[in-house]
């Protein structure tokens, strides 16, 4: 063998090593970054070994160096397939052959029409309970598995696809740390932000925001209105609000803040690059490639200065993210460690709390509008507890409306505003999920909507029946616990009694004023249908007329 094959085949057979007795015990996402650096190191120090001491070109000594990378990574990917194939720890699972490959099968598959929940259910139909999804992934549609991957104590810890910022607790929002003594720490100033005391001070001002809605609603009453961009300026608006004091202005303008626009612009990145976590990671070393989100993150950034240089240890905390700053100033325990995850939790109040809210209201109004019966029937409960209408209206009385709960939390289990979610890490010593054994170190994850609509668990699943949560509860076998749009455990959303409390002021309010329908020409099906999975979901258009009810024609 002459000397360059014999460097080809020691590059090939380096390649099998490094993937046998390194890459694959690692979580090789972590450390793509390094190693694509290490690489290039390399490469480039090759070839100017090979140019100083062999005496070639610098040409010809780059494409020897091309030659045997090409090798290396030929051999690390040709075992690191044979492995995955045949000698995984989860090879027994059953799943397309080329998801047991690689994760860019799943990529394929969310790029399709960024519906990777419909790709996903399809998988389960074809393939059952359990699925790998991905080459160490497996999808879980069982009851028992909510209770063991998102409940059980010491919780499982996230998957590397919550690093796509970094893989530094330190760096980032609490949402990304997948540290669990980091997560416990600073989850309590976030736990203290929506407090009962807290949500007080949030409430009236919510209704604020609601009342700007009513008062555009009411201007318009009988033209046709797209509640999704509404619903989205509205959620805004009332993230702005209760997160910084400080709205975004869509409701009195009518148009979707920049700010709001860059985050827009970017989901369905997520929706489908998000499904090969490192990949999302690498794209922001790309020179520029960020720049699309500097609106929201100028935005974000500058209010927290303002809450910094305005903080004042005597005053109430009015907004979550004065608790996260009272946290800071105070370097309190549960204190954001650095001004950069500071910032990085700044952005997480806009964008865990304002899509989904948009998406959860607009949802509940398309059932609305679909079930002219039902809405009758709210009307009814909310006049005989608010005589006056809207003037009487006030959240405890609202609150003793529970079909307006029902509604709400009916809407939640069909079009859960995170369709998918969840993704959690097996422990080493692995877990036990019926009658399946799943190895350590698997992430795994229970597909929200998927389970929600699952026949087993909830009888006719895809109609919308808000009766099933009270007195058709014992006839239609209704599990609480199955439906977890907020998902459960310790990272359970911490924001779920402030999401539901703008839900009740907001579909109260509009459901006891006004009779809605479908705009002509609106039927609802693609908005019903056409839902993106982009983490929190991307909603179509949809157009409803809102008809002030003859009861209030006065008002
Ligand atoms: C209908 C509205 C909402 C829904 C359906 C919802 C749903 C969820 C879900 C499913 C998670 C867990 C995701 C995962 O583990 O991958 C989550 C986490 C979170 N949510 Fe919400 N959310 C809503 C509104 C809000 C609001 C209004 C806020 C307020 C800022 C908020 C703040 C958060 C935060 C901070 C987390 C991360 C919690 C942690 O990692 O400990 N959410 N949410």
């Amino acid at each position: 063998m002459d000397f360059v094959s014999s460097n080809l085949t020691s590059a090939f057979v380096l390649g099998t090593l490094l993937h046998l007795n390194v890459f694959k015990n690692i979580e090789l996402e972590s450390y793509i970054p390094k190693f694509f650096f290490a690489g290039i190191i390399s490469v480039t120090g090759l070839v100017y070994f090979y140019v100083a001491q062999t005496g070639l070109t610098v040409l010809a000594s780059a494409t020897r160096v091309a030659s045997e990378t090409s090798c290396l990574i030929f051999g690390i990917f040709t075992s690191m397939t044979i492995y995955r194939l045949f000698f995984h720890r989860i090879r027994r699972f059953p799943g397309p052959l080329a998801a047991r490959v690689t994760r860019f099968y799943s990529l394929y598959l969310a790029s399709k029409n960024v519906q990777y929940h419909v790709e996903l259910e399809k998988l389960h139909k074809q393939y059952g309970d359990f699925v790998r999804t991905g080459p160490r992934e497996i999808m879980i549609l069982r009851k028992s598995a909510v209770s063991i991957i998102l409940g059980v104590q010491p919780a499982l810890l996230k998957t590397t696809w919550y690093s796509s910022i970094s893989h530094k607790a330190d760096q980032v929002q609490l949402f990304a740390s997948r540290d669990p003594l980091d997560h416990k720490r600073r989850r309590k100033a976030w736990d203290q932000a929506f407090s009962v005391k807290a949500l007080s001070t949030y409430q009236p001002r919510i209704k604020s925001k609601v009342d700007l809605l009513m008062d555009n609603l009411l201007q318009t009453a009988g033209t046709p209105r797209d509640v999704t961009s509404w619903m989205m300026m509205l959620a805004f608006d009332v993230m702005g609000e209760i997160g910084f004091g400080n709205d975004f202005g869509g409701l009195a303008t009518g148009k979707e803040h920049e700010a709001a626009q860059a985050i827009h612009k970017h989901m369905s990145i997520i929706g489908t690059v998000g499904t090969v976590p490192w990949l999302l990671y690498l794209l922001q070393f790309i020179p520029g490639a960020g720049s699309g989100w500097a609106p929201f993150i100028n935005w974000c950034g500058n209010m927290i200065s303002q809450k910094k240089a305005a903080w004042d240890p005597e005053k109430y905390p009015q907004d979550i993210s004065s608790w996260l700053v009272k946290a800071v100033m105070e370097k309190d325990i549960s204190a954001s460690p650095t001004e950069e995850s500071l910032r990085d939790d700044g952005r997480l109040i806009i964008v865990a709390g304002s899509d989904t809210s948009a998406s959860a209201n607009a949802c509940t109004l398309f059932y609305l509008a679909k079930n002219p019966h039902t809405l009758q029937k709210l009307q009814s409960q909310l006049d005989a507890a608010m005589p006056e209408g809207l003037s009487s209206w006030s959240y405890d009385k609202a609150l003793t409306v529970s079909y307006l709960d029902d509604i709400i939390k009916e809407s939640l289990r069909l079009k859960p505003p995170v369709i998918t979610g969840g993704y959690r890490l097996t422990p080493p010593e692995g877990l036990q999920v019926d009658e399946a054994w799943i190895p350590g170190g698997v992430n795994v994850f229970v597909p929200y909507q998927i389970l929600h609509t699952d026949v087993r668990y909830f009888a006719a699943p895809h109609d919308f029946v808000p009766e099933r949560w009270s007195e058709r509860k014992k006839e239609m076998g209704t599990d609480e616990s199955l439906a977890i749009p907020f998902s459960a455990g310790i990272y359970k959303c911490p924001g779920d009694r402030v999401a539901m409390m703008s839900m009740r002021t907001t579909i109260s309010c509009i459901a006891q004023t006004f009779d809605i329908s479908f705009a002509s020409g609106e039927t609802g099906d693609a908005f019903d249908t056409d839902r993106k999975d982009a983490f929190t979901t991307v909603l179509k258009p949809l157009n409803l007329v809102f008809t002030k009810r003859e009861k209030w024609a006065n008002l």
